[in-house]
């Protein structure tokens, strides 16, 4: 039996309400699956296209005279309630059908950044949907926004990604875990927040879920991060004619790939980045990325990538 963190991506989740929850109901399955095998079980999940669509529309109806502007951060919370309200339904329904009694409960996370991070000077982040050369470009040139080519999918709206400092909430979220609740937190990296003499306040930026879940998963002593996302596996030359699976990854050899621009900055290299950081935060803790739909076949050792 051990305490797991399993961290959903935000562009795995689909790009509609319903593909969402398709996505999550199958999931869930897996999810409900080690939670019955006996392990403690903790969710966290992305929002980078999800606050990216509610940024948009709530920008657009205040453009509009509908709403007043909705500030980064409050769309970033919006995200958590989004998202969590899908896996809660998802997984209360799967557990109910296994007959397994255990209440689920989403957290609204708050994590701090520092705010001289430099990252506020230098957006990195992918959000949003993913959009031709031409249309980015009209986009910056109508909006200022700041896009950049993501992994070889389209052009994307980047944000400031500043790195997690603490969980604000963790107390809480032990407090859960350990009275045998299933607890999803830290989505869509947390809301990022700056301490300062009047308190908490938000910022506008999204941080790294990936980050943020092996912050978690080491805070809270779990033996495992699990990485769930679109691909099935890390690779080496990846989308091109010659690309090859890693199973295994070593820290070793995990530094040397990312050394040769093996991961692509803003996508896979954030995550290989928070595996090797929750590897190194203990002894026996271990990493492991696959997709939504293959997480039973990388649990059985078939397919996925393990980090050790
Ligand atoms: N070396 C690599 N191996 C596998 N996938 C990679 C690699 N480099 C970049 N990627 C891309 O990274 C994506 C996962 O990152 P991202 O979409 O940001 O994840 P998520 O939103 O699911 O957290 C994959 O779907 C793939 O397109
Ligand atoms: N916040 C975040 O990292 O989202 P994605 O998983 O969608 O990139």
């Amino acid at each position: 039996m051990a305490k797991i963190v399993v961290a959903l991506g935000g562009n795995a989740l689909g790009k509609s309400p319903e593909e969402q929850l398709q996505l999550v109901k199958h999931t869930a399955t897996s999810l409900v699956g080690l939670v019955a095998a006996g392990h403690k079980v903790v969710i966290s999940h992305g929002n980078g296209p999800q606050v990216g669509a509610i940024n948009l529309g709530m920008n657009y109806a205040a453009e509009h005279g509908q709403t007043a502007a909705f500030p980064f951060p409050e769309c970033g919370a919006m995200s958590q309630g989004y998202i969590g309200y899908h896996l809660q339904q998802s997984l209360q329904n799967e557990l109910h059908q296994r007959g397994i009694v255990k209440d689920v409960a989403s957290v609204v996370t708050q994590v701090e950044v520092d705010e001289s991070d430099a990252a506020f000077q230098h957006p990195t982040k992918p959000v949003g949907a993913f959009y031709s050369k031409e249309d980015a470009d009209r986009i910056v040139a109508e909006k200022g926004y700041t896009f950049v080519e993501d992994a070889v999918r389209g052009y994307r709206q980047v944000v400031p990604s500043p790195q997690p400092k603490s969980i604000i909430e963790l107390k809480s979220i032990n407090d859960l875990i350990e009275n045998d609740n299933l607890v999803i937190a830290g989505g869509g990296g947390g809301v990022p927040v700056v301490k300062t003499p009047a308190g908490l306040k938000g910022v506008p930026a999204v941080i790294d879920k990936d980050r943020s879940s092996a912050l978690l998963a080491a805070n809270i002593a779990a033996e495992q991060l699990i990485i769930l996302t679109a691909v099935d596996a890390v690779y080496v030359n990846y989308g091109k004619p010659d690309e090859d699976v890693l199973r295994e990854l070593t820290a070793t050899d995990a530094k040397r790939y990312i050394d040769e621009g093996q991961f692509a900055p803003g996508s896979m290299l954030p995550k290989i980045e928070a595996c090797l950081e929750f590897v190194a935060s203990g002894s026996n803790r271990t990493a492991l990325i696959t997709s939504l739909d293959r997480l039973d076949d990388a649990l059985a050792g078939k397919v996925g990538t393990l980090i050790k």
